[in-house]
């Protein structure tokens, strides 16, 4: 039986402190995402870190919590697999988490037992790097370690480019605009950033947001001038991708701009890079500096139009595994 499995990064349990720490922990000692020495790195993580940003991500966190569906992440995730389900329904559909519950380890044990013996992995990264796409078949590969018996199994390739992934990027941009209040006058396309090192050795994720934002402005026929390309998220000092995305919505404010919407392509689920990073504190800048209206686009989420989407990507690479 073929078993489709969707790789999502992992929130933490709860928004608080000791939510946070065990969350960040294991996030930050993943080598895929820190490729500092850990002799280096782990009393700087464990002595600096931990102990601080704990709390300040914590705070964040229950910023965006929701009393009943907890993090955005979480219930966004859950919903595409069950809407997921709908469109499989001869086969086991679930989601594991790289960092955090549920662990791919207990999902994988749980699908060989209820029969799986091939796996179809999706990570939910539309663009590859080593710290998302990388980290998540790491962490499918060393789950699957610990289990006697292995399926067969095959990683979807990434999508920055597949029509599915594109025409549910238009269908949620377009649904965007369409409810605004107001027209835009500039549109910042947004991506997750990495540490530009990794970049120079060799990561091709700038690549593939060139090649996603190349396609999606050509669909949604934007001129040139109308849109900025950017990096967000920013972790640590060390120089990361530029442009920054708060550096830009500065820049446009402080040249008179004062109507922006932010294009999130990069993210499948809204989350706190997203409600908060972008909905309130790059707001804030952006209002700081003279803005008037920042909306920060909705993501894939469960748009019928992405969940038409995974299941073309998962078909392209279930060839002969699906009915
Ligand atoms: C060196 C640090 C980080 C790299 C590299 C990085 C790459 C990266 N991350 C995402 C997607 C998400 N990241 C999220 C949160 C988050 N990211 C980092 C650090 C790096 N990310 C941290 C420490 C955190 C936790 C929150 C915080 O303390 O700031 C999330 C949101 C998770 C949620 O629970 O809502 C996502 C999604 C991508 C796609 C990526 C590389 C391309
Ligand atoms: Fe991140
Ligand atoms: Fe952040």
């Amino acid at each position: 039986m073929t078993g489709i499995l969707l790789i999502q990064l992992g929130t933490p349990d709860k928004p608080t402190y000791g939510g946070l720490f065990p969350y960040l922990r294991q996030f930050l000692s993943d080598r895929r995402v820190i490729e500092v020495p850990r002799a280096i790195w782990l009393p700087l993580l464990y002595l600096r870190i931990l102990p601080f940003r704990s709390g300040a991500s914590a705070a964040k966190y229950a910023r965006i919590w929701h009393p009943e569906t907890g993090s955005p992440l979480m219930s966004y995730t859950i919903r595409q697999t069950d809407l997921l389900k709908a469109r499989f329904p001869d086969n086991p559909v679930r989601f594991g988490m790289i960092v955090g519950n549920p662990a791919l380890r207990k999902v994988l044990t749980e699908m060989v037992d209820s029969g799986v013996d091939k796996l179809i992995a999706m990570p939910m990264f539309p663009q590859y790097s080593a710290t998302s796409f990388a980290s998540a078949t790491d962490s499918l590969f060393t789950a699957l370690t610990k289990l006697r018996r292995v399926p067969a199994v095959r990683v979807v390739p990434p999508y920055y480019d597949h029509p599915g992934y594109l025409d549910a990027l238009e269908a949620v941009i377009r649904d965007d605009l369409a409810k605004l209040p107001w027209e835009p006058e500039h549109i910042v396309i947004s991506f997750h950033g990495i540490p530009k090192k990794y970049a120079q050795r060799g990561d091709p994720y700038a690549t593939h947001v060139v090649r996603t934002t190349q396609a999606l402005v050509k669909r949604m026929g934007w001129p040139r001038s109308l849109w900025t390309q950017t990096y967000q998220s920013r972790f640590g000092k060390s120089p990361w991708l530029k442009p920054y995305t708060d550096d830009v919505l500065e820049a446009l404010a402080k040249k008179g701009t004062k109507r922006v919407y932010v294009a999130l392509p990069g993210f499948t689920a809204d989350c706190l890079e997203t409600i908060d990073e972008i909905g309130l504190e790059s707001r804030e800048v952006f209002e700081h500096a003279g803005g008037e209206h920042l909306k920060n686009g909705t993501c894939l989420n469960d748009h019928p139009q992405w969940i038409e989407g995974m299941e073309r990507i998962i078909r392209d690479e279930g060839h002969g595994w699906l009915k």
